[in-house]
């Protein structure tokens, strides 16, 4: 029989390499050497100019609580062939690492760092899997969301993915990424509960197939609730859903707030006019037509293009599972650590194309505004220690075809990457979810129009100190000429 172990922590939520790496490096004496990792996208998700970063909190709940209980242990000692020495420094383990991170709601772009976790190598090892589990999937779906926002523009947008999200966890926290991307709220009651979300909800075709008749089953609703949606489209929107709603509103008069009709079907702009005209004409001007079915971007473009008459949109599948890009491509890379001779030593991942190269050593982001349009100008990508904050002009150039280059004067220079933890302890004020969601908004809006339109928008500049470049440069140039060295 297979044995139960109680699961009762995240900490072997990593995989089994991870473990395997830090076992090499406190067998080697490398376990304590000082390293710098930093996560990164390569590409903005699904074809739009920029990300919204979300997960921070859930990141910073794993660390607070990563720990090797005795379950674990007990696990690994039965499963590995472990010796007792490695899972006592494993219990042992407490994260003693420096953390610093975008916050949520901040927007980030491709190619720079929105993490970055500094410590012992093991330690920094351990919880990249964790990490980038979160962040990449909370991440595209507030980036998602806020591509509905965009197209739906100033209506609400309400999220009804729960049913068709990938699992209990990528419903309830992907939610949460859709509130702070743009949503304005969920069907999902335990979102309501943990996190505050507005929840809110029409009633399914159930309801009417339990009553074989649209106008009992409205009735029935109208009798046992204040607030009613009727949901139209169960036999025919035209001809009995929406005489029926009109009905019974009628007969219920102010024991009832009326708030509107959903449609499910059919051909949402068509059907949407025909609705408004009859809730018109039957003295009903404020109530109003919700849409859902299937519902993603560019069909919702499409319909506003060809005047829906839609004042509420209800958006699942295509916002919670991100199904037109399911994943963001997150990685965790080792950009500098410590060499037996105590000194840090900056690293690099070549490959041929010269985009993906990755950028060596400890890096700030620094968001530079313009002080007279009080917009992004772009990122600036320094070393930690570099401080363009201070600078009077800035020469900033793209980081592959330096020509394409621009002196910006009157900026202001904000850091993007903010301590969470120092040395394992927790040294953020975790903000409120509205706090998060308004700064995903005030953000969007410091962004020119050119870098968010969703199609085709001007890449946002992402550029290297010269100093960040030059040290790439030379790595570039000495890892080559190793590698040809050696090969001789
Ligand atoms: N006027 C329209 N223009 C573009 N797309 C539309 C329009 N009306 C509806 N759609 C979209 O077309 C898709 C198909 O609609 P249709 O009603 O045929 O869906 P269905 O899923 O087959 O219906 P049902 O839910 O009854 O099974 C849906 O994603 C819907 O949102
Ligand atoms: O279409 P989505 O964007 O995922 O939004 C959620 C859908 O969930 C419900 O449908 P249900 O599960 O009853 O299935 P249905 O497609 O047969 O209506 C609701 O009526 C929406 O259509
Ligand atoms: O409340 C609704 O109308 C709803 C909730 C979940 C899924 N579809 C619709």
């Amino acid at each position: 029989m297979t044995k139960v172990y109680r699961d009762d922590s995240q900490t072997l939520h990593t995989d089994m390499y991870q473990i395997n790496m830090m076992k090499t490096y406190w067998e080697m004496g490398k376990a304590d050497k000082k390293a710098v990792f930093e996560a990164y996208y390569r590409e903005n998700p699904f074809g739009i100019g920029y990300g919204i970063f979300a997960g921070l909190e859930r990141v910073v709940n794993y660390i607070k609580n990563l720990r090797f209980t005795d379950a674990d242990i007990a696990f690994l000692r039965e499963t590995q062939d472990y010796p007792e020495d490695f899972l006592t420094y494993l219990k042992e383990f407490t994260f003693a690492g420096t953390i610093r991170s975008a916050v949520e709601g901040e927007l980030v772009f491709a190619n720079e760092p929105f993490i970055q976790v500094e410590g012992p190598l093991a330690h920094c090892q351990l919880v990249e899997t964790a990490i980038l589990n979160i962040v990449n999937f909370q991440t595209l779906i507030a980036t998602k969301t806020s591509e509905f926002r965009t197209v739906v523009d100033g209506d609400p947008l309400l999220e009804f993915g729960t049913r068709r999200a990938q699992e209990m966890d990528a419903a309830l926290w992907g939610t949460r990424a859709a509130y702070i991307g743009g949503a304005d709220g969920t069907s999902n009651v335990r979102a309501g509960k943990i996190f505050g979300i507005p929840v809110s909800g029409t009633h399914a075709h159930a309801l009417v197939q339990a009553y074989r008749d649209d106008y009992q089953a409205f009735k029935a609703y109208a009798q046992s609730h204040k607030d009613c949606v009727f949901l139209v489209d169960t036999y025919d929107t035209l001809r009995s859903g929406v005489p029926n709603a009109i009905r019974v509103a009628d007969e219920m008069g102010d024991k009832i707030n009326f708030l509107g009709v959903r449609i499910d079907s059919g051909d949402m702009a068509y059907i949407s006019k025909q609705v408004r005209k009859k809730l018109d004409e039957a003295g009903y001007p404020n109530a109003k037509i919700y849409a859902s079915n299937n519902l993603d971007v560019k069909t919702i473009l499409n319909l506003k293009m060809q005047g829906a008459k839609v004042d509420v949109w209800g958006v699942g599948t295509k916002l919670i599972t991100a199904y037109e890009q399911p994943a963001l491509g997150g990685v965790y890379k080792l950009v500098s650590i410590e060499d037996d001779d105590g000194q840090m030593h900056d690293t690099i991942k070549l490959t041929n194309n010269a985009e993906k190269v990755s950028t060596p050593g400890k890096k700030q982001v620094w968001r530079i505004t313009s002080n007279e349009q009080g917009k992004s100008e772009g990122d600036y990508i320094t070393f930690w220690d570099e401080r363009p904050d201070q600078q009077e002009e800035l020469f900033m150039f793209h980081p592959v075809h330096t020509y394409v280059n621009k002196t910006v004067k009157n900026f202001t220079a904000r850091p993007v990457l903010r301590e969470i933890f120092v040395e394992g302890k927790l040294v953020y004020e975790l903000p409120t979810l509205e706090e998060i969601k308004h700064y995903a908004q005030d953000s969007l809006s410091s962004l020119w129009e050119e870098y968010k339109r969703g199609l085709n928008p001007e890449p946002y500049p992402v550029d290297l100190s010269q100093k960040l470049y030059d040290n790439k440069i030379r790595i570039i140039h000495e890892t080559r000429q190793k590698v040809k060295d050696e090969t001789k």
